[in-house]
């Protein structure tokens, strides 16, 4: 692995060099986790699309008084769930604005018709009933997330995610990616980490590149998520995500990062974090795969065969089957997972509880869903 003087060096690398590093990093995946890359057939539900934040590249968020602002109801989460599970999907990704309640008054009425005071509180519910009627496996990414919010979301969440994104404090400032978004004060997303470690969560974290961060802060928030993963075992997975310029955001004539900066970043990836971190990067953002398998990622994360990706809703998924015959043409398998990955279900004490772990422990027995079932 590298330290962090020789990750910082790499700034300047030839390309020449990188091709090198590439090998080394392929190599590293392929002694780690073989030749055969996964994914995740999962469901995406924006169970709201309102947000106390305001980040500079986002178009999912809406605001009150947008037509387009809204709070999912259960029977429209179920319908999403059910459709689903008859494609075959395993999963639901849940992923949310932030704490909308905390801002707007629209936001805390349309939960209290609900039944709820918080959208943490909502999304437990919707986990709750996820499990119980149906066979998917909720994995939740709603931010930043209390030692309360986790105490409430582990029972009834196979998985949680938060992509750090950086942890330059550069890019709160005004002008920058990060202006008054009290959710990705670096400090609160490095607690969120922390919290989800002690409690003892599967979690899913990643940095988005070209949000105006430099390469040595891509190598601190690497680093910082390592260390975490060092004391507390928990980081399952690690998203490199390249940021996307979209028309109406503050950052629509911002640079998006190339191709090379992309795999630059997988191969710092795959070299600086503990090997057992899977690395995933999103097949949906650009469409070079064989530089991404080549640079050292083991899987393409969630792909659905229903739902739009909510975040970048003018990407299509590629379809399951073109983006096995484009894996097999690198010389790699492609084999379904859940979104919880095989290492924490040998480790059920620490990591689950309640229905949640009722639920995992009925596939490790082969009743339900098993993995040998997976597509
Ligand atoms: O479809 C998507 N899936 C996203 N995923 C889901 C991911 O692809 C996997 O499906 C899950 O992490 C299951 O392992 C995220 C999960 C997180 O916990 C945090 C961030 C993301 C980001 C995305 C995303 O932008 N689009
Ligand atoms: C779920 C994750 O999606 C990412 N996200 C939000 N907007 C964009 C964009 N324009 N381009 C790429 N990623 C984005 C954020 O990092 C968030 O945490
Ligand atoms: N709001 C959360 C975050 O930014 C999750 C979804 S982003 C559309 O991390
Ligand atoms: S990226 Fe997440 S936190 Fe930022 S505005 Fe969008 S929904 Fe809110």
């Amino acid at each position: 692995m590298l330290t962090r003087t020789q990750a910082l060096a790499l700034e300047q690398a030839s390309d020449a060099e990188f091709k090198t590093l590439g090998l080394q990093a392929a190599a590293v995946r392929d002694t780690h986790w073989g030749r055969t890359l996964t994914y995740s057939r999962k469901v995406f539900v924006p169970l709201t699309n309102m947000c106390r934040d305001d980040c500079g590249y986002c178009t999912f968020v809406q605001k009150p008084g947008s037509p387009n602002a809204r709070v999912m109801t259960p029977d429209e989460v179920m319908a999403v769930v059910h459709e689903g599970e008859r494609l075959g999907c395993k999963e639901v990704l849940f992923s949310l604005g932030e704490k909308p309640e905390l801002r707007y008054p629209q936001a805390r009425e349309a939960l209290a018709q609900l039944g709820h005071s918080s959208m943490v509180d909502y999304l437990a519910q919707m986990c709750e009933r996820v499990l119980e009627e149906s066979s998917l496996l909720p994995h939740v990414n709603a931010g930043t997330l209390s030692d309360e919010d986790i105490h409430k979301l582990k029972p009834v969440s196979a998985s949680m995610g938060m992509m750090l994104e950086n942890v330059s404090r550069r890019l709160i400032q005004r002008g920058e990616a990060h202006y008054a978004c009290p959710d990705k004060v670096p400090v609160q997303r490095i607690r969120t980490l922390e919290r989800a470690g002690e409690q003892g969560v599967p979690f899913t974290t990643g940095i988005l590149i070209g949000i105006g961060e430099n390469w040595a802060e891509r190598v601190d928030s690497l680093i910082t998520i390592n260390h975490l993963h060092r004391r507390y075992g928990h980081i399952q997975e690690v998203i490199v995500q390249n940021f996307r310029a979209k028309p109406g955001t503050a950052m629509a004539n911002h640079p998006e990062p190339d191709l090379n900066d992309m795999v630059r970043t997988l191969v710092l990836a795959r070299l600086l974090l503990d090997p057992s971190i899977s690395i995933q990067a999103p097949p949906n953002l650009q469409q070079r795969f064989g530089a991404y398998i080549a640079a050292g990622i083991n899987d393409w994360g969630g792909i659905s065969p229903l739902t739009l990706d909510h975040i970048n809703p003018e990407r299509a998924w590629p379809q399951i089957e073109s983006l096995r015959s484009a894996t097999a043409d690198c010389g790699y398998g492609l084999q379904e997972r859940l979104a919880v990955y095989p290492h924490y279900q040998q480790y059920p004490d620490r990591f689950f509880a309640g229905p949640i772990a009722a639920r995992l422990a009925g596939i490790a027995r082969g009743d339900g869903l098993a993995l040998a079932q997976c597509h």
